[in-house]
């Protein structure tokens, strides 16, 4: 999987007052660049509105990019959505895409049909679903019937009879026990440890990454944050925090000893320094030497994602 400054603009109309309309560009993936090399396991997470779903939708080929180059198995995603189909697996922990009135068995039967699976392939995929996800009994039960683990494991075995190179997952765990969850997380890295499959995980539960993934990348407004091993986030989401600085006009980066300057934007610009640190003696600083209008000291973008998902996982 290759992204090479993936982009996607989104116009959006919003009713200003009576009449007029206002014409607004939301960039819900911002320059994105990453590989995922065949047979890794990343997680891929943020806050909500990050781009994740965003990616997630081009990578299947859902959505165009509105630029940059992506490509999934050697595919463009947007130019050959069907035969990408045919490499990749799906599942969304918020939906089913199992027929709701069918019982597992005929939903498999129609995915068996739809990808043209070899027969003995595809029995040989299934009776290895079967049994890992302990499915067993519940070939014959209609889906609106199955508990909500019970389904979302047969929603990980429809996307996975058709020998995908790719699974992607979102939430794949939301809603599920705790025995439910270790089961899934297993049989991800069964999976992982017998075919090779690569995996995209999107998920809030860091306990899924823990257990799941090698690699995690964290996006926020639409840009990579973070791309390495979880316990290396939690040291980067420690480590800094920003100095937002307002100044009269523009100008080129400031100076101020024991920060660094990461953007400027007009006369606004963002000052990283160590978390450790204490801001006052900045602020003095940067008020001392430059024409300050405003200021505010930010804490990490990353370390609220980190924050916020042992928050869910204390309260879990
Ligand atoms: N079809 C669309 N039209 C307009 N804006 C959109 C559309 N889809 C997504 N957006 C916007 O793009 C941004 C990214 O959304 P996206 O759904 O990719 O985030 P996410 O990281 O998946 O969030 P969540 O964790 O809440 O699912 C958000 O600001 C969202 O409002």
């Amino acid at each position: 999987m290759a992204l090479d400054g993936v982009e996607k603009v989104f116009d959006v109309r919003r009713r200003v007052g009576l009449l007029r309309r206002e014409k607004r560009q939301v960039r819900a993936v911002d320059g994105l660049t990453f590989r995922v090399a065949r047979g890794e396991m990343v997680g891929y997470i943020g806050p909500n509105g990050a781009g994740k779903s965003t990616t997630i939708k081009m990578l299947t080929g859902i959505l165009t990019p509105s630029g940059g180059r992506l490509r999934v198995a050697g595919i463009d995603p947007a130019r050959e959505r069907t035969r990408l189909a045919r490499r990749i697996g799906v599942v969304f922990g918020q939906r089913t895409t199992l027929w709701w009135d069918l019982p597992l068995r005929d939903s498999y039967r129609l995915v068996h049909r739809m990808y043209r699976v070899p027969d003995a392939r595809f029995r040989e995929n299934l009776d290895r679903c079967v049994e890992l996800l302990d499915l067993g009994d519940l070939l014959d039960v209609p889906v609106r019937q199955l508990s909500l683990g019970q389904r979302m494991r047969g929603d990980i075995a429809a996307a996975l009879l058709h020998d995908p190179d790719v699974l992607y997952l979102d939430e794949p765990t939301i809603g599920l026990d705790i025995v439910s969850k270790a089961r899934v997380r297993e049989f991800l890295r069964d999976l992982n440890a017998e075919r090779g499959t690569t995996v995209l995980l999107t998920t809030h539960d860091l306990t899924d990454i823990e257990q799941v993934c090698t690699r995690v990348m964290v996006i926020d407004h639409g840009r990579l944050m973070y791309d390495g091993t979880l316990g290396g986030l939690h040291e980067a989401g420690a480590g800094e925090r920003t100095l937002v600085v307002d100044l009269e006009r523009e100008l080129p980066p400031i100076e101020v000893a024991g920060t660094r300057v990461v953007r400027v934007e007009g006369p606004r610009q963002w000052l990283a320094f160590p978390a450790s640190a204490s801001a006052a003696p900045l602020v003095a600083e940067v008020a001392g030497a430059y024409p300050l209008v405003d200021l505010s000291v930010r804490e990490p973008d990353i370390e609220a994602v980190i924050a916020k998902m042992y928050e869910e996982r204390r309260s879990a």
